[in-house]
C-alpha cells in the first residue's frame, strides 16, 4: 500500500504542497484532533514542534551573540511550546529568563512549568526582569487566543513592543486573531514568526503584517490525508507557490505555433488625461509573450503609442471634448480577439467604450476606471448579463464602490473578495499588501509576497496589460481563468520584489517594473 504522504497532492512534492494550505484555528485545531486521536500523544508532538523551534532559533541566534534570552509564557499549549523551548536553550548554555504570568496552566504546560523550575530557570512575574535579554522568545497565545489581552498582560505585550531587541514569536504573534489577524486589544510586535504546522489564515490578513516581522513555516509532519481530510482535496483558500503560479504560464511554445495560436488582447485604454496609462499597459501587455496586441486609444494618442510600441496594432477612437474615448472604430471584429483588458486611464467619461466592450462575448479584464464606470452602472445586473468571462481587479477604494455593502460587513479582506466573486460571477481580484484572488466557486487563492515599493502609480495598469496578454494565451491554451489571474498577480509581485532588491524600495517605478517582469522569470525557465 501506498502511504498518503508519499502520494504527491495535485502533482506537488510535500515540502511544495505544504506551502499552499492556510486554515482557520477551527480547522487546525480538527487536524490536530485527528492525529492526536489516531494516537500521537500531544506531549510528544509538543516535543517534537519545540525541537525544531529550538534548531531554527539556535540557527539564527547564536549563543555567543545571544545569551540571554527572554521567555513570555501563556496558559495554553503556545505556554508549552514555550517551555520546552526554554528548557532546550538553556540546556544549549543561553542564560534563559521566564515571564510566567499565570497561575492557572493547562495539565500538560504546567508539568513542563514543574520540571523547567527544577531545573533553576529564573520564573518572574514581572516583565521588567527581561528587559535585559538580548532575544524575546513569545509563547504567551497561539490559535487558542479567543479574548481580548487585559490588565497586566496587555501591559506586559506594550512594554515587549518598546524594546528593541529581535522578538521571535511561536505561532502567531500573541495577540491576533488567529483568522482575521485582528489585533485582540493588544498584540506582540514580533520581529519573526514561526508558523506551526500549516500557514494560519492571520499571515495573510493586511492588518496583521506589521506584527509579524518575518515569517518562516515550521513543517512538523502533520500528515496530507489529515489534512485534505479537513481542507478538502482542493482546498477553498490557497497561498500561491511558485510551482502553482508557473505552471499555468505560457513558457514554452510548441515548436509549430504561430502567432495567432499565442493569443490575440485588444487593450482599450488611455485618454488625453492619463496617455501613460496606455503606454504603461501596452508594454506590459508586450512583455507577457501575447502573439498578437490591438490597442484602441483616443486618436489623439494612436501615434504616440505606435511610437511606444511599434509591433502592436494601434487604432485611434474617436473622442469627446475632454479626451475620452468616445467609442470604439465600428468596424471592430470583435471576435478576432481571445481577451480585452480594459480601463487603464480611459476616465469616467469612457462610459459608453466601457459598455460597448462588457456587451461582447469575449473575456473582460476590467481595472481603474473601468471598474468605476461599471459600479456606476450597477456592478450586479451589468456583470449578470455577460456571457463570458470576467475579472475585475479593485483595489479596496473601487472595491467599495463595485461592492458598498460587502466592504461594509467584512473586516476580513478574504472573506469579502470571496463573496464579491460569488455574488457576481466575476473572478475578483482585490489588490493589496497580500493580493486575492477570488472565483464565482467560492475557491480563493492568496498571493504570500510582495513589496510596499509596488505602491506606486502605474503599477496597476502593468498589472492589466500582464493580465490581459496572459488571459490572451490562456483562454487558447485552456487554462483555468483563475489560474491566469493568480500567476499573473504572482508573476507581478515577483518582478517587484527583484527590482527592489537590485534598486531599493524607491527604485520600482512602473516602467522599471516592466523592465524585470522577464528577469523575475529566469530562475523558472
Ligand atoms: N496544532 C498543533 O498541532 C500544535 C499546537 N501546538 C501549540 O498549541 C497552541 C494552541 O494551544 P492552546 O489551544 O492551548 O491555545 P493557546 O496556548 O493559544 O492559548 C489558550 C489558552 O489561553 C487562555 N486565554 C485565551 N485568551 C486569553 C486572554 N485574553 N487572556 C488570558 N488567557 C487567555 C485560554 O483559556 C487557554 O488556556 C498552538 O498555537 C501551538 O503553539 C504545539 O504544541 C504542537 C502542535
Ligand atoms: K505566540
Amino acid at each position: 500500500m501506498i502511504h498518503p504522504d508519499s502520494k504527491q497532492f495535485l502533482g506537488l512534492n510535500r515540502s511544495q504542497s505544504i506551502q499552499r494550505f492556510v486554515v482557520t484555528a477551527e480547522q487546525m485545531s480538527h487536524i490536530e484532533g485527528r492525529v492526536f486521536a489516531a494516537g500521537m500523544p500531544v506531549a510528544a508532538l509538543m516535543e517534537k514542534v519545540a525541537g525544531l523551534i529550538t534548531a531554527w532559533v539556535r540557527s539564527r541566534f547564536s549563543v555567543s551573540q545571544f545569551p540571554r534570552v527572554g521567555v513570555l509564557v501563556g496558559p495554553g499549549h503556545n505556554g508549552g511550546d514555550a517551555l520546552v523551548v526554554a528548557r532546550e536553550l538553556h540546556v544549549s548554555g543561553y542564560e534563559v529568563k521566564l515571564y510566567q504570568p499565570f497561575s492557572q496552566l493547562k495539565d500538560l504546560t504546567a508539568s513542563h512549568a514543574q520540571y523547567i523550575a527544577s531545573l533553576g530557570i529564573s520564573v518572574q512575574d514581572q516583565i521588567e526582569a527581561l528587559a535585559s535579554c538580548d532575544l524575546v522568545i513569545d509563547g504567551l497565545f497561539g490559535f487558542g487566543l479567543t479574548r481580548s489581552l487585559e490588565g497586566a498582560i496587555a501591559a506586559a505585550v506594550d512594554q515587549v513592543n518598546q524594546w528593541s531587541q529581535p522578538v521571535v514569536s511561536i505561532d502567531l504573534p500573541s495577540g491576533l486573531h488567529t483568522d482575521t489577524g485582528a489585533v485582540l486589544g493588544t498584540a506582540i510586535q514580533a520581529t519573526h514568526t514561526l508558523c506551526l504546522g500549516l500557514w494560519k489564515r492571520a499571515f495573510l490578513q493586511e492588518q496583521a503584517l506589521a506584527y509579524m516581522g518575518e515569517s518562516h513555516l515550521i513543517d512538523f509532519g502533520l500528515p496530507l490525508a489529515d489534512i485534505t481530510a479537513v481542507l478538502g482535496e482542493t482546498p477553498k483558500l490557497q497561498r500561491i507557490t511558485p510551482a502553482m503560479a508557473i505552471e499555468s504560464l505560457p513558457l514554452s511554445r510548441p515548436a509549430t505555433t504561430h502567432k495567432y495560436k499565442q493569443g490575440h488582447l485588444l487593450l482599450v485604454c488611455g485618454s488625453r488625461q492619463y496617455m501613460g496609462a496606455a503606454v504603461l499597459a501596452g508594454l506590459s501587455a508586450r512583455a507577457s509573450g501575447v502573439g498578437m496586441l490591438s490597442i484602441a486609444v483616443p486618436e489623439s494618442m494612436r501615434l504616440l503609442l505606435i511610437a511606444q510600441l511599434p509591433d502592436a496594432l494601434v487604432m485611434g477612437c474617436s473622442e469627446d471634448d475632454t479626451g475620452a474615448m468616445a467609442q470604439l472604430p465600428e468596424d471592430l471584429e470583435m471576435e478576432k480577439y481571445n481577451a480585452i483588458a480594459c480601463g487603464c486611464g480611459v476616465t469616467p467619461a469612457a462610459s459608453p467604450v466601457v459598455q460597448q466592450v462588457l456587451a461582447r462575448d469575449r473575456p473582460v479584464v476590467l481595472d481603474a476606471d473601468g471598474l468605476n464606470i461599471l459600479a456606476n452602472l450597477a456592478t450586479l445586473p451589468t456583470l449578470k448579463a455577460r456571457t463570458a468571462p470576467t475579472i475585475l481587479t479593485p483595489h479596496w477604494g473601487e472595491f467599495k464602490r463595485l461592492f458598498p455593502e460587502l466592504a461594509e460587513a467584512s473586516d476580513d479582506r478574504i472573506t469579502a473578495a470571496q463573496q464579491a466573486a460569488q455574488q457576481s460571477g466575476a473572478v475578483v481580484l482585490l489588490k493589496g499588501a497580500r493580493t486575492t484572488i477570488a472565483s464565482p466557486n467560492g475557491t480563493a487563492w492568496l498571493n504570500p509576497e510582495s513589496t510596499p515599493a509596488l505602491a506606486r502609480g502605474g503599477t496597476g495598469d502593468v498589472l492589466t496589460g500582464l493580465m490581459g496578454g496572459l488571459l490572451a494565451q490562456g483562454v487558447l491554451r485552456g487554462t483555468a481563468i483563475e489560474q491566469v489571474v493568480f500567476s499573473a498577480a504572482w508573476w507581478h509581485a515577483q518582478a517587484g520584489i527583484m527590482a527592489a532588491t537590485e534598486r531599493s524600495e524607491l527604485g520600482v517605478d512602473a516602467s522599471t517594473l516592466i523592465h524585470y517582469l522577464i528577469p523575475a522569470l529566469q530562475p523558472y525557465c
